[in-house]
């Protein structure tokens, strides 16, 4: 088979992919980039961009809903095929990427639909979707960043049922009537509220001890809390150990002896990491891993990159954004700052959001820091109080006392992923906490509610 000289190339295009696929171009690269399926991957057409339009649609009933407490009777009709259609035609134009490829072709890559793998150090082939097969050597290497897959736990008969994943929730035209989630991370989380605000009835079935597990457990108890106040019934410490379907309903046996049944299972218990079908063999690395090693480049070997969710630096767009933006200036020979995940920050947009940056109380105190948290809840707060319903929420922040500055913070609230943005800078930029502390917080902000978390740590 003829093999093609070219600069780079990118299997994979997940967000951070195509960023830098595109940026490299512009650079005067020769760039291929390839994809298995979609140019963009999971976040614009699976994950992020529909999930937050279905948050939006499900945050606006619920506001409504709160309208007699605060403003007077107001009434909506919750109707899924507005939420649908905004996802069908403005967010995915039905599941097509042409406007990303043009987007990236314009940039001079060359794009081409289908399986890339490595064949040796800077050498790719590409099982061509529409048949055939074409060789790449580059000459500067290849980046790595082809993502995820939802993970299917390995419960008796569940494979054989008709289970959705994220990729089916996302296009579904129409609800049904109960639903069983398998998982209570924060795609399990951000789907449950989502759905049961438009009346379904929902089940979260979490293996681990609480939601939302890498997040403060004061989070989690306050988001379990508002869960049961809106009748999502949440089961903690509990396992789906066998599934059946037949009739047009599911039945679920769980490990507390109890059995559901329901019209819908979501499968949202984890990602496994598409390595496996990538030829890593053939440069000496393990198919089987759940992640790559990398410095801070971004570089797995010699002309060898790796960006995104693979590389176990945070499951987040930003993170894969961010990687690219590095791994772009080692791969066109740029000066920058190389990577640092101390201040890796993320949101789960329930209601209230729940946002995170850097350490837990519990990371901090394991990485043997001498810790102090500070904590406080946001209704009793000014502007909590004036927000009544619909303003639960709370900041905890974490101190390294030796050096006296934040480690990590947690912002939940009503635009709790706005606030985060106060504390990421803190975090990011070590400002010192007595230097937080001479700060002005403006009134009546859900800001504000940062000094009293600063005043409470000890
Ligand atoms: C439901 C859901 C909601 C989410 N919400 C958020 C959110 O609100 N905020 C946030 O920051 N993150 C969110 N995420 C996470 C976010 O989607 C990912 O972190 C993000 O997409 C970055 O992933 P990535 O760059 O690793 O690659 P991905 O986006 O996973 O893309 C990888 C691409 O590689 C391709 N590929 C894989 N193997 C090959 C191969 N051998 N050859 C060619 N192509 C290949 C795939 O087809 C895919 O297009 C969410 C995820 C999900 C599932
Ligand atoms: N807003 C956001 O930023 C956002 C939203 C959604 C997803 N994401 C990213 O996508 C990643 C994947 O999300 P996720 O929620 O699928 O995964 P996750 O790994 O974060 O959470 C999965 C949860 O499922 C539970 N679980 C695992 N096996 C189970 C089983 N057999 N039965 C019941 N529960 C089981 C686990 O205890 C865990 O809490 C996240 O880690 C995150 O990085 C981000």
């Amino acid at each position: 088979m003829t093999q093609h000289e070219v600069d780079l190339v990118v299997i994979g295009t997940g967000p951070g992919g195509e960023a830098l696929a595109a940026g490299a171009a512009k650079a005067g690269l020769e760039v291929v980039a390839v994809d298995r399926h979609l140019v963009g991957g999971e976040c614009p057409y699976y994950g992020c961009v529909p999930t937050k339009m279905m948050v939006r649609g499900s945050d606006t009933v619920a506001e409504v809903r709160r309208a007699p407490q605060v403003a007077g009777e107001a009434s909506i009709a919750p109707a899924w095929s507005v939420v649908h259609r905004r996802i069908d035609e403005d967010a995915t134009t039905h599941w097509d990427d042409t406007i990303a490829v043009d987007r990236l072709r314009d940039t001079g890559a060359t794009v081409h639909h289908g399986v890339g793998r490595l064949t040796g150090p800077k050498q790719v082939t590409v099982a061509l979707a529409d048949g055939g097969t074409v060789a790449y050597a580059a000459r500067r290497g290849v980046v790595l960043n082809p993502g995820t897959r939802p993970a299917v736990p390995p419960v008796e008969g569940l494979a054989d049922t008709p289970y959705w994943t994220n990729r089916d929730a996302v296009r579904l035209a129409e609800l049904p009537g109960s639903l069983v989630v398998v998982g209570g991370g924060p795609i399990g989380c951000e789907l449950a509220q989502v759905f049961a605000r438009f009346g379904v009835r929902v089940t979260v079935v979490q293996h681990g001890s609480r939601l939302l597990e890498v997040n403060e457990p004061e989070a989690s108890e306050l988001l379990e809390k508002v869960f049961a106040e809106e009748g999502i019934r949440v089961l903690t410490s509990v396992d789906l150990t066998r599934a059946a379907y037949a009739d047009g309903a599911f039945t679920l046996d769980l490990s507390n002896g109890e059995h559901l049944t329901a019209d819908k299972v979501l499968v949202a218990a984890g990602r496994t990491p598409n390595l496996d079908d990538l030829g890593l063999d053939t440069v000496g690395l393990d198919p089987g891993s759940r992640t790559l090693d990398v410095d801070e480049w971004c570089r797995v070997q010699d002309g060898l990159w790796a960006i995104g969710d693979v590389t176990g630096k945070g499951a987040f767009t930003h993170v894969s954004m961010y990687q690219s933006a590095v791994a772009l200036r080692d791969v066109v020979g740029e000066q920058g700052a190389p990577a640092r995940y101390h201040a890796v920050p993320h949101t789960t947009f329930t209601d209230p959001e729940v946002g995170g940056v850097g350490m837990t109380e519990q990371r901090a105190r394991d990485a043997g820091l001498s810790v102090r948290t500070g904590i406080t809840k946001l209704e009793e707060s000014s502007r909590g109080f004036m927000h009544g319903p619909g303003g639960h929420g709370l900041i905890k922040v974490v101190e390294d006392a030796d050096r006296g500055v934040l480690v990590g913070a947690t912002a939940m609230g009503p635009a709790g992923g706005e606030i985060l943005g106060f504390l990421a800078v803190a975090v990011h930029a070590e400002v010192p906490v007595d230097t937080l502390r001479t700060m002005i917080y403006a009134y009546p902000t859900f800001h504000r509610a940062i000094e009293t978390a600063l005043a409470d740590l000890d």
